[in-house]
């Protein structure tokens, strides 16, 4: 078994996976896991909904086996999130006759939720994605006018940032998002952080998804964003790290009948040549990247299978649909 990620990136930043509980019963992909990875991110099992179904009852039962799996073999762990408009409960927003709630009734049932799920995983959990996806997608608007913004305006963020630091002051505090080295998002982006670093909130780092295409994003973008973050003394994750064989664009079309998937040869290398690029990029910024974790662990699972074309297979990672290393692993740990 050639030597894993994590022992090449040792001396750079931790290498990390997003997992599901049920992943961590695959005989095969656990032994890939610990022969690569040092750091986990539950890849649903920690978010409000799944986490947090009811007011009055929680379910920790997946997010307890992500963590225990973690302890048992030394591995890391980020929480992943804590405050999102996607899988939110049901309850979270409406009061007992469906109205929604008042901002006074939504900031309390948010400190009541991170105060209990992050004191549970106190100590066992280094970082935690605190805000999820707050800005909008429209480049023409700031925040995005979700459920959390209609009721508390942008409070909300920096009182999630204020409920998790009073619930374990020695987590690191992080703002994620996607499209971040688009510079009409980074710019919207670098705004909110900028707001949040000059009110003094403790925000400690801000994550990069990275859910690219072999298409995007340009060198010069990827750096851009990367110091320009770091120049408010934010310390950047590359939190759920995957690059598409297709383009990110809109109105993105199923394959037509007898349309055979288009892994082609050309778009491997094209794949294996971006993950060259990001990861020398990654190891020139190693002051400022503290991390980068991937979105799922090989092509046999990823979420890209299904979004944003359902039953479209995606070949985005660096381990095949036998859990192999592909050409691009070669590439990525060849420095
Ligand atoms: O969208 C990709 C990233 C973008 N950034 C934030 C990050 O959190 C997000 O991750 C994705 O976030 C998605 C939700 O937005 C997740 O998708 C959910 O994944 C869940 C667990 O598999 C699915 O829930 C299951 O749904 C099944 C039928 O639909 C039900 O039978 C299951 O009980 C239910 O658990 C949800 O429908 C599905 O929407 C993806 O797995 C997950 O990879």
């Amino acid at each position: 078994q050639p030597k894993g990620l994590k022992y090449y990136y040792k001396n750079y930043f931790p290498v990390g996976v997003a997992v599901s509980a049920a992943d961590l019963k695959d005989p095969g992909e656990v032994a890939l896991i610990l022969s690569q990875f040092n750091s986990l991110t539950p890849e649903n099992a920690m978010k409000m909904g799944p986490i947090h179904p009811e007011e009055n009852r929680y379910n920790w039962k997946d997010a307890d086996s992500i963590v225990a799996f973690a302890q048992a073999h030394g591995l890391k762990v980020r929480g992943h999130n804590l405050c999102w408009h996607e899988q939110a409960p049901t309850w979270l927003f409406k009061d007992s006759l469906g109205n929604l709630v008042t901002k006074e009734v939504l900031l309390k049932r948010l400190k009541d939720h991170i105060t209990t799920v992050v004191n549970r995983y106190k100590g066992k959990i280094y970082a935690w994605d605190v805000v999820n996806e707050a800005i909008d997608d429209d480049s023409t608007k700031f925040l995005r006018n979700s459920l959390w913004y209609q009721i508390c305006g942008d409070d909300f963020i920096t009182k999630a940032f204020e409920y998790a630091h009073e619930a374990d002051p020695n987590a690191m505090l992080f703002y994620n998002d996607y499209n971040t080295e688009r510079p009409e998002k980074r710019e919207r982006v670098y705004r909110l952080l900028k707001q949040l670093v000059d009110a003094g909130v403790a925000v400690n780092g801000v994550g990069i998804q990275a859910h690219w295409s072999v298409y995007e994003p340009g060198q010069k973008d990827l750096v851009e964003t990367i110091k320009k973050f770091a120049s408010l003394g934010l310390k950047v994750q590359v939190t759920e790290l995957d690059i598409s064989i297709y383009p990110w664009e809109k109105n993105q079309r199923s394959l037509r009948p007898g349309e055979s998937e288009v892994y082609t040869a050309d778009l491997e290398r094209k794949q294996i040549e971006k993950y060259a690029e990001v990861f020398k990029i990654f190891r020139q910024y190693r002051e400022v990247i503290t991390g980068v974790t991937f979105w799922n662990i090989s092509d046999r699972n990823t979420w890209l299978d299904n979004y944003p074309v359902h039953g479209r297979k995606n070949y985005p990672l660096l381990f095949d649909q036998k859990l192999q290393p592909k050409k691009a692993w070669w590439k990525v740990v060849d420095f």
